[in-house]
């Protein structure tokens, strides 16, 4: 701003000197392009050649600009280039002027771990003027914001929020038994083909929606996408792009006319800000999420700060708790499909055991293994979730890394280590059971994250994933498609912050 402020004003003078606004504009367009230009070189020559960072290997260009990841970005496909550095450069990857990504089973423990002086990277920045917890890079007021939280995951509340999950899971297991058997009525014994990453996600969202707004948003029922919901997994589309760059992200927001995605974006939040006006007004209801957040918001005097969280923080609700759970849910199915010994082997451990009671699901250990291999593999922030270290710095291995620096913790990569996993690409829950040898080294191992900012919802999603399983495969048996192994979930694969699978038809039978 103050830049062209200067530059209309070196205009004026110079028209007033020359009286000819043909040569004026041609000498202050020198002027200032040649102010540019010495301004870029220093920095680019700074950061390439004097910069602290500077002996850290990565590419030359991610050296000089974040915009270069933006550009490496576009197709979505940021886990696979990440790993594809890792590759190249060794663990430790210059990948901005002021960020390192590091692939080490160390990292987790030391920028999240409970001695971790480290805060939330600039990234989050990107969701302002928006504030809600998982966003806040002030301690204090994460600190606070995280208390009322708490109260809200207390064994207690999650009982309550257990009664909601199973309800939403039985929609979908009679859902889809509806399309199997109106698929038989039409003489097809094949069963019915269900879009599973469709559906799962029409379930995760209905769930939090009950959460945040005490309202479902009907997908289930309705066997379709909620208009504000797709307004909301297209906004987060281009949050994935724009997310090495958060500056970017505010620019298009600002800018007027708003582009459309800015101006679904902003129709998004209006639209939650309504529902949480609506939630206010409800009495006698059943405690959700919000509950817990409401009655702080009531007992600070109904403030209009506070309630700047409350609505954040129902939108964070309602991203965190679905776009996560329906990955993990996802891939979960489609390893189900890929080796049907994994769909017999569940089935023989919950035959006797009554899938309504949390604590004996809890108890599966083969069910709860082929979860936890599924995080492994498809973490759903699976290179998100920067932090800043503190200014005294970190040491990884030997390795000093000075205060200041935001680090890039890739889930998808340390968690596929060979040095921490035997035949780490592959899918083996029998690794966190019968065969714990295949785990060398699980400090790497943090789907949910650590310490302070790690996920507050992980006891719920757990509860939700578990039941989930288990009913769809004591009703279903499930295979792929003759032409169809799954080959579209891994195609389409976007990271945008959370991992957005590409869809999974699978064929659906009721289990005799
Ligand atoms: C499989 C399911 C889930 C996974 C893998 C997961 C993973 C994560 C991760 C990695 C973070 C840290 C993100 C960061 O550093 O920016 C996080 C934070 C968070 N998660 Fe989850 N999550 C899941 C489900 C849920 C659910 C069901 C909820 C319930 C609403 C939830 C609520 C939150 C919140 C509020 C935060 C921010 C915590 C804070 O900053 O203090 N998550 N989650």
């Amino acid at each position: 701003m103050s830049y062209a402020f200067l530059t209309i004003a070196l205009l004026c003078a110079e028209y007033c000197r020359v009286n000819d606004f043909g040569s004026a504009v041609k000498v202050v367009g020198h002027v200032t392009s040649s102010y540019a230009a010495g301004l870029f070189s220093s920095i680019v020559i700074y950061r390439k050649y004097f910069h602290r960072l500077r002996r850290f290997p990565g590419p030359r260009l991610a050296a000089v600009t974040k915009l270069w990841h933006v550009w490496k970005g576009l197709d979505g496909k940021n886990h696979l280039l990440l790993e594809d550095l890792f590759k190249r450069y060794g663990p430790i990857i210059r990948t901005g002027p002021e960020e390192l990504t590091i692939i080490d089973a160390a990292v987790p423990h030391i920028i999240d771990g409970p001695k971790s002086q480290s805060t939330k990277g600039i990234f989050y920045d990107i969701f302002l003027p928006e504030v809600t917890i998982a966003a806040a890079r002030n301690i204090d007021d994460h600190d606070s914001r995280r208390r009322i939280w708490e109260r809200g995951f207390s064994p207690k509340a999650l009982a309550v929020y257990e009664e909601r999950t199973i309800h939403y899971a039985e929609l979908l297991a009679n859902q889809i038994e509806y399309l199997v058997r109106e698929s038989g009525l039409s003489n097809s014994p094949e069963g019915a083909i269900i879009n599973m990453t469709e559906w799962i996600s029409w379930f995760a969202f209905d769930v939090m929606g009950e959460f945040a707004f005490s309202t479902s948003f009907r997908m289930l029922q309705d066997r379709k996408w909620h208009s504000k919901i797709r307004l909301l997994v297209d906004g987060l589309g281009a949050v994935g792009v724009a997310s090495p760059v958060p500056w970017l992200a505010q620019l298009g927001m600002s800018i007027r006319p708003r582009i459309r995605l800015a101006q679904d974006w902003f129709d998004l939040l209006k639209w939650c800000r309504e529902r949480m006006d609506e939630r206010l007004q409800m009495k006698g209801e059943r405690p959700d999420v919000s509950h817990w957040l409401i009655e702080s918001y009531i007992k600070n005097g109904s403030q209009t700060a506070e309630r700047a969280w409350l609505n954040g923080d129902a939108a964070t609700v309602i991203i965190a708790g679905s776009g996560t759970v329906s990955v993990v849910l996802t891939f979960a199915f489609y390893h189900l499909a890929h080796d049907p010994s994994q769909q017999d082997k569940i089935l023989k451990e919950i035959q006797d055991v009554d899938i309504y009671d949390r604590s004996q699901l809890q108890n599966c250990s083969h069910l709860t293994a082929f979860i936890n291999e599924t995080l492994r593999l498809y973490p759903p922030v699976p290179t998100g979730g920067n932090r800043i270290t503190s200014p005294a710095g970190i040491t990884i291995n030997s390795t000093y890394i000075p205060g200041g620096v935001t680090i890039v913790a890739p889930k998808y990569s340390i968690h596929r280590l060979e040095s921490s996993y035997e035949r780490a690409d592959q899918f083996i829950p029998e690794r966190w059971t019968t065969q714990r040898d295949m785990v060398k080294d699980n400090r790497g191992l943090a789907p949910f994250s650590l310490g302070k900012f790690g996920c507050i919802g992980k006891s719920l999603a757990m509860i939700e994933m578990r039941f989930v399983i288990a009913l769809l495969l004591k009703r279903f048996e499930i295979e792929f498609q003759e032409n169809d192994k799954g080959e579209v979930l891994f195609a389409d694969l976007k990271d945008q912050f959370t991992f957005a699978p590409g869809d999974l038809p699978l064929r659906f039978r009721m289990r005799g």
